[in-house]
């Protein structure tokens, strides 16, 4: 992304944005609420386009290219992503149906290999056994797990994440961090990007972050060089401390 603003009447949702993200990398994007997170994560999917700049994605420029062929390229999951699942839908079919790139099943025709690979997807985030389970019947946790298998299915060469970790109980979240974390350092996995409000929800393996406040980048680079309790403290505006343990990090006002 270079020079990306994005404009909505007197708002200012991104303004002057450049950030580049690598294949091999693994990005946390972290900012209080309304920081502009998941403004910036549309654009790196491909569904929104900015009000100025450019944004280059998997070799194909914003704007000049066709996005129906390249949002299959690019995995994706959110909280509205989430309730465009229609309740019904059993979670072996939110999987299925990325192939797609639909929800909701209709009339596609899907190969067994598409169906041993859904299988091996449901399998690795840990939910195997609920494939046949209707989403709407699934915890909150089941369901995150769900879509980052959905996310998955097109073997894509970018996976988006916004808030996979929210609503999430203790024990769901150590899980989801220990699996996405899994994913960070495996070496055929695709470059990441999750965002998140909380520190401790980034996942070992990550490499790099991004401070967004207002809109605007307060620091971004490798996560040993950019997070501090300096950079904490400007991006959620008020005196924290970051505690390191081991290889997570823990958060807390001053
Ligand atoms: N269509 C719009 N018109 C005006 N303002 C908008 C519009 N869409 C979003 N905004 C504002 O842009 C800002 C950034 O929104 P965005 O959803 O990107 O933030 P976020 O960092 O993802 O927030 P959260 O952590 O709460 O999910 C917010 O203040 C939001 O109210």
């Amino acid at each position: 992304m270079d020079d990306v603003v994005v404009r909505r009447g007197q708002n200012q949702l991104l303004s002057k944005l450049t950030w580049s993200v690598e294949l091999d990398e693994r990005w946390v994007v972290l900012g209080a609420n309304g920081a502009g997170k998941t403004t910036l994560l549309r654009i790196a999917a491909a569904e929104l386009h900015p009000t100025s700049g450019s944004v280059h994605l998997l070799g194909e420029q914003l704007g000049k290219t066709n996005v129906f062929e390249l949002r299959p390229r690019i995995g994706f999951t959110s909280a509205a992503l989430a309730n465009r699942v229609p309740p019904d839908e059993t979670a072996r079919d939110v999987v299925l149906s990325a192939g797609y790139a639909v929800m909701g099943r209709w009339r596609e025709h899907y190969d067994e290999i598409d169906h041993d690979r859904a299988e091996e997807l449901l399998g690795g985030l840990g939910i195997a056994a609920l494939a046949d389970r209707k989403f709407g019947t699934l915890s909150e946790g089941e369901r995150k797990r769900a879509l980052i298998a959905r996310s998955l299915m097109t073997d894509p060469e970018m996976l988006l994440l916004d808030e996979p970790a929210a609503g999430l109980d203790l024990g769901g979240r150590e899980d989801l961090v220990a699996r996405l974390s899994v994913l960070a350092m495996d070496p055929d996995a695709p470059a990441t990007v999750l965002v998140t409000h909380h520190v401790e929800e980034i996942p070992p393996g990550f490499t790099h972050v991004l401070l967004l406040r207002d809109g605007e980048e307060v620091a971004s680079g490798l996560i040993e060089d950019v997070l501090s309790s300096e950079s904490l403290s400007e991006t959620f505006d008020q005196q924290l401390v970051l505690e390191r343990s081991g290889d997570r990090f823990f958060a807390r006002r001053r």
